[in-house]
């Protein structure tokens, strides 16, 4: 068998592999411009209605990678599959939802969800309908005519996760939103936001959350990536079984805890 033979087999098969699962990055390597090397060979999968966080040192790359999973950055090498379809530049079907809450403070909470809407070959009435449902999915019925200045941080990040739901994304991309609020306000958020995001009205399939918070993603996830060193790579997979809502005090809790930390050792700066 020729190389471009093996090289069509190879991608057939991993093709089919990730067709297995709702997002899949498979092998990603990937440099900056400037040549500084953020990742080799990494890969992630985030199965059916699976929440997946990842975590890692500051600056080690999470950020680049939702980009990349998004299709907002290209790798040098790997791939992204979204129910084994390549994705090789942005789609509707996978929303980035950045740590910054950005609302419009001159529309009101409903204008807000409209305005994903607008874009789409919608009718106003189909628009207004869909948004108010998203609105109350995220628990913010009766709030529809507020404006941004008088909502809580809190109620302006619930009116930004309605306006990327409106959108019916099948993946959630979420960079620290949980990083600018008050630590009770994102507690009720985090408490919220697996219900919501699961909940059976939404058509979205997984979520992957970055964060540098471990409690907050063992308290939310189902599988978290560790990852660690230069260039970086998963050195970590943790699975997290227990119940929700999850209590930070447990003694299992704190098991997976520890599991993250000693993953998380100052990463090895790679030798010239
Ligand atoms: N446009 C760019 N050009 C060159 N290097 C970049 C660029 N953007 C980010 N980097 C570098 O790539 C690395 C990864 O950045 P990234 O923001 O993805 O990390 P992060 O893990 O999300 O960080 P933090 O936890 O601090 O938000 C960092 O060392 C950063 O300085």
């Amino acid at each position: 068998m020729s190389m471009d033979e093996d090289l069509i087999k190879d991608n057939a098969m991993q093709r089919a592999r990730a067709a297995q699962y709702v997002l899949s990055a498979v092998g990603i390597d990937f440099s900056y411009e400037n040549g500084y090397k953020v990742f080799e060979n990494v890969n992630i999968d985030v199965g059916q209605n699976e929440f997946v966080a990842i975590v890692g040192p500051s600056g080690i790359g999470k950020s680049t990678l939702l980009r990349i999973l998004g299709g907002f950055l290209k790798p040098d090498r790997g791939m992204v599959y979204l129910f084994g379809r390549p994705i090789v530049r942005p789609t509707p079907d996978i929303i980035l939802i950045h740590q910054s809450i950005v609302t419009f403070p001159w529309l009101t909470a409903l204008e807000n969800v409209m305005l994903s809407l607008k874009v789409r070959n919608v009718s106003d009435d189909e628009a207004e309908k869909a948004a108010r449902n998203a609105l109350e999915m995220v628990g913010l019925q009766g709030f529809e005519d507020l404006y941004p200045k008088e909502m809580s941080g809190g109620m302006r990040q619930r009116v930004a996760i309605a306006r990327a739901l409106a959108a019916s994304p099948l993946v959630f991309l979420m960079d620290e939103p949980f990083a600018h609020l008050d630590e009770l306000t994102a507690e009720g958020l985090r408490q919220d936001i697996y219900n919501i995001l699961f909940s059976p009205d939404t058509p979205l399939k997984g979520v992957v959350l970055v964060s540098h918070n471990l409690t907050e993603v063992v308290e939310l996830a189902d599988e978290i990536y560790v990852l660690n060193n230069v260039p970086a790579t998963v050195v970590g997979k943790v699975h997290v079984d227990l119940p929700r809502p999850r209590n930070p005090r447990s003694e299992e809790f704190n098991q997976i805890l520890d599991a993250l930390y000693n993953y998380l050792t100052p990463p090895k700066v790679r030798k010239l």
